[in-house]
């Protein structure tokens, strides 16, 4: 595997589950920073990963982005005294990141981008972005702002962009789901058209490392259907799941007992539909013998509308990621269809 320097940018679950993915597939751990403004979370990537190079603090986006050579990165905590680093990692000087994962909540992502604007601009790795409905074009004037600024930290809608478009970094847009914690999540990906294909190669392999599944979009737009298909989609299979497990209980099954035939006929009907040749619509035929049990079930769901439900959900969650990018930029991208 290609193995680029990378910095994530938050050290939440998304960024835990696509670092621990990489590690278990040999990806050397020198070549990865995190920054974490929570404490306790630092102290727990520290723990989980030892040697890992955790950063905190005011200057730690900047420090993991920019990389340090030994002296000024001794200098920087001793100067700065807020960030906090992982003492077996503290005397080794780093390189600059080649690839910044943005991995903080969308809701901050405007302020935390800002902030790196300048260096971001300076140092033009590759940004991947796995915040939910921040557009591509929101993060490139988001860099803009920042770069254009005279502190480089402060935020504001009105301040004047200088910076051109082509001098920013490129930005691949992804949406990975949580079953990326164990090592079979789905991702989306949508690549702006100034990235290179060794760009996207490396975007693929990194998020290849903990899913099963990947797949390329070519309008932005269909990255908001991504997160309500994948993105959103295992917690509609928790809720079927939990619904499946209370319609037994009430029928007198002990739940531990519902709970693991639920789960094991979930897991067993996504493998059979994975390997199978059939398509999901003959998979069910297959099991639903006229006038039987499960003809009963399917024709009590279709009576009670549940495909317009599921049609309604998914198109509410690709609407609330659109809703998103207005909500927290001001403004969406080209093509989307709001
Ligand atoms: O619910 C959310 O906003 C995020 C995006 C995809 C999954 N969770």
């Amino acid at each position: 595997m290609l193995q680029s320097r990378l910095a994530f940018i938050g050290g939440g679950n998304m960024a835990e589950a696509i670092l621990g993915g990489l590690l278990a597939c040999g990806y050397p751990l020198s070549q990865c920073v995190v920054t974490e403004p929570l404490q306790a979370r630092c102290e727990f990537l520290h723990s989980k990963y030892p040697g890992l190079q955790v950063l905190s603090g005011p200057q730690a986006n900047h420090l993991a982005v920019n990389g340090s050579e030994s002296v000024s990165y001794t200098a920087a905590l001793v100067d700065n005294g807020s960030v906090h680093v992982n003492p077996t990692a503290g005397s080794e000087s780093f390189p600059p990141a080649e690839v910044v994962i943005l991995a903080v909540k969308p809701q901050v992502l405007r302020g935390v981008v800002s902030d790196l604007g300048k260096t971001l601009h300076q140092r033009k790795p590759l940004v991947i972005s796995i915040a939910a409905g921040i557009e591509t074009s929101a993060i490139a004037r988001f860099m803009a702002e920042g770069a254009s600024s005279e502190s480089g930290s402060e935020a504001t809608a009105a301040a004047p962009v200088q910076v051109q478009d082509k001098d920013l970094p490129p930005v691949i847009r992804v949406m990975p789901n949580t079953p990326a914690l164990v090592n079979e999540g789905a991702t989306g990906l949508y690549a702006t058209p100034d990235t290179t294909p060794s760009q996207r190669l490396v975007a693929e392999s990194l998020l290849g490392a903990v899913s099963k599944q990947v797949s390329w979009v070519d309008q932005e737009s269909l990255i908001d259907t991504v997160t309500g298909i994948s993105g959103s989609g295992p917690a509609y299979f928790f809720l079927m799941m939990e619904a499946m497990e209370d319609a037994a209980v009430k029928l007198g099954m002990d739940r531990e007992t519902a709970k693991e035939l639920t789960i094991q006929t979930c897991l067993g009907a996504a493998k059979m539909a994975q390997s199978s040749s059939d398509d999901l619509k003959t998979l069910r035929v297959k099991v639903t013998s006229p006038q039987g049990t499960t003809d009963a079930a399917i024709k009590t769901f279709e009576r009670g509308g549940f495909r317009d439900l599921v049609a309604e959900s998914v198109k509410a969650a690709d609407s609330r990621s659109k809703s998103l990018a207005v909500e927290l930029c001001g403004s969406s991208s080209k093509d989307s269809k709001l």
